[in-house]
């Protein structure tokens, strides 16, 4: 697993969209994958992200035209065109500005069928067959909540899981009210998310950590085990992960383990800057 720490949130946003941007840059398309497949969170954490994308999108940097996107969860029973549904998020901080194409578009749908809990089944079990269908996803993105929950996969959940209904944690309600007017009785209280397996299964997941909120989960997910109760910690298993995070989300983690994360990148940096980069 690879640490990133920039100095805050832009320099990670910049980091990050360079990678995804070079991914995406040197996709060589294949019979049985012939697209890009891209695992996309939303929150706050990967917004300097999606500027930094669009940005490199408008200066004709990186093209989305053969991208497929598959978002990691949506509230249940929130309208579509609600201003905090995921949904409206997405459209309003990216895939508007970009030239993705609407039917490469994957997002979960909270209102599914009748919204009962089989329609809200089956609008899971579809959506994995529908990534399994476009070859699996090749990086997957993600942010975590402060309790350390990747995508809706609260503390507890299955670290094998796979698409599904969750209800919310109290906690991530609470942190999710700031949308909502801080009126803990307007969050959705249920959720359809990828499950911690789902994310696992990419080819490779990039997880964004920012701020001193997080710092406790980021001392969770890399410097003690995997543990169910911190889902994104799962990531340790991952044979290709990288965590970009901030300076103020390493507040809580070791001097030495900081050191050695910083002292890896910095040679790593030497080394790429004697390749020719493309963004
Ligand atoms: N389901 C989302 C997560 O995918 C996201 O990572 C988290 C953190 O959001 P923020 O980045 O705003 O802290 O919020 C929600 O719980």
């Amino acid at each position: 697993m690879r640490l990133i720490i920039k100095e805050d949130k832009t320099e990670c946003g910049d980091w990050a969209s360079a990678y995804i941007a070079d991914k995406i840059n040197n996709f060589v398309p294949t019979k049985e994958r012939p697209s890009f497949v891209l695992g996309l969170p939303t929150g706050s954490t990967p917004l300097p992200t999606y500027k930094a994308l669009i940005s490199l999108h408008k200066s004709n940097k990186v093209s989305f035209s053969n991208c497929i996107t598959f978002n990691m969860d949506e509230y249940v029973n929130l309208p579509r065109s609600h201003l905090e549904s995921y949904h409206t998020f997405m459209h309003a901080n990216f895939f508007d500005h970009v030239d993705i194409k609407p039917e490469n578009i994957n997002m979960l749908n909270g209102n599914a069928g009748d919204k009962s809990l089989s329609a809200l089944e089956a609008e899971c079990e579809a959506y994995e067959s529908k990534i399994t269908s476009c070859g699996g996803i090749h990086l997957f993105l993600g942010g975590i909540g402060p309790d350390g929950h990747i995508a809706f996969n609260e503390p507890g959940s299955s670290l094998t899981s796979r698409t599904r209904i969750k209800t919310l944690a109290y906690d991530t309600i609470v942190a999710n009210s700031r949308f909502f007017n801080n009126d803990i009785t307007k969050v959705p209280k249920m959720a359809l998310t990828v499950g911690v397996g789902t994310v696992m299964s990419a080819d490779e997941v990039m997880i964004l950590i920012t701020g001193h909120n997080k710092a406790m989960a980021l001392h969770m997910c890399i410097e003690e085990g995997v543990n169910h109760m911190w889902t994104v910690s799962s990531i340790q298993e991952h044979r290709r992960a990288v965590v970009v995070c901030d300076k103020e989300a390493t507040y809580e983690l070791k001097v030495k383990t900081v050191k050695y994360f910083e002292g890896l990148l910095e040679t790593e940096e030497f080394m790429e800057g004697r390749k020719k980069r493309k963004v």
